[in-house]
């Protein structure tokens, strides 16, 4: 679906992601781990676009999708190795717009939504812009109500269909983290990159959250980075480790948990249901 291959980001001598290959299955639900530091969040900038890399590619599986070619300015190159069913794509530069239209989403660990708009029209919005009538608002009132109807579906699916016509700026922490991913999910993604979901949420609707991202991952691919290791466990099929860059683990969970080089880095002393965060850097 998603694949990186010796993908490496310098910030002058800093090297953040370091000859990173990596691969995201469709439907699979993969976490990424790590110190505070380890790259992250630089490796979740260079799949979506905000930072290009120093080396190495970016590459998405077009399922379903026409390979498109790239004449209109962009950075992304068709390659198709093993016939249209199996053909990537090279995204490797390619600017964030062009990636989200390609299906990859992420939502951020800073809330991304507008306060004053309602829940309803959050949805809708993004709904609207990835149906390509983002300019359109007035087009005619049979796409609005498409789009609406549209959004009180994604609205069900993250659980805030009772609060469609409040504001965002209404919802609490949790819910607008739902909320988050109702947007992310408008653009009808194959590829949602979740960035602390769980950041900041209430332990009253950590629950919520967690049967969210299971939820979705049942239908898209998911990158999660989370800090919580009891959901990294309880959630993931799939955990990779980072640690100053690299790549130190790529298992599944319980395989990863027991790794010793991982328990060095990065989770020395968790144990299941001790409140959660792997350790810091060591
Ligand atoms: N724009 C930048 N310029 C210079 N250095 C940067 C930049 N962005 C990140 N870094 C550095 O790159 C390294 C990786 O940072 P990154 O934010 O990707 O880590 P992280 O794993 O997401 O950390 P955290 O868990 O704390 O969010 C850190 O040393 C950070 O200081």
């Amino acid at each position: 679906m998603l694949r990186t291959s010796g993908l490496t980001k310098r910030f002058g001598g800093l090297t953040a992601v370091d000859d990173v290959d990596f691969a995201l299955d469709s439907n699979e639900l993969c976490s990424l781990i790590g110190p505070n530091g380890a790259g992250k969040t630089t490796f979740f900038n260079l799949l979506t676009g905000v930072l290009t890399p120093t080396a190495g590619t970016v590459e998405l599986r077009a399922e379903d999708s026409p390979v498109n070619t790239a004449d209109d300015g962009a950075d992304a190159r068709n390659e198709s190795d093993e016939g249209d069913a199996d053909s990537w794509r090279d995204i490797t530069g390619a600017a964030p717009h062009e990636i989200a239209s390609l299906g990859v989403h992420r939502s951020y660990q800073v809330t991304n939504v507008f306060p004053n708009s309602t829940v309803l029209e959050n949805v809708r919005v993004a709904a609207q812009a990835a149906g390509g009538d983002g300019a359109n608002f007035w087009r005619n009132a049979r796409q609005l109500d498409r789009y609406i109807e549209e959004a009180y579906g994604i609205l069900d699916r993250v659980d805030l269909a009772d609060r469609a016509e409040e504001p965002a700026s209404a919802l609490s922490h949790g819910a607008k983290r739902q909320l988050e991913v109702g947007v992310a999910l408008a653009g009808d993604p194959d590829v949602l990159l979740l960035d602390e979901p769980n950041a900041g949420v209430s332990s009253e609707s950590v629950d919520r959250v967690v049967d969210l991202i299971e939820d979705v991952a049942t239908d898209h691919a998911v990158l999660l980075v989370e800090h919580n290791m009891d959901i990294v466990m309880e959630v993931s099929d799939r955990v990779v480790v980072l640690n100053q860059g690299a790549v130190i683990a790529d298992d599944e969970p319980a395989a990863v948990r027991d790794d010793p080089a991982v328990q060095r880095a990065y989770l020395g002393g968790y144990e299941p249901g001790s409140a959660g965060d792997g350790g810091e850097a060591a």
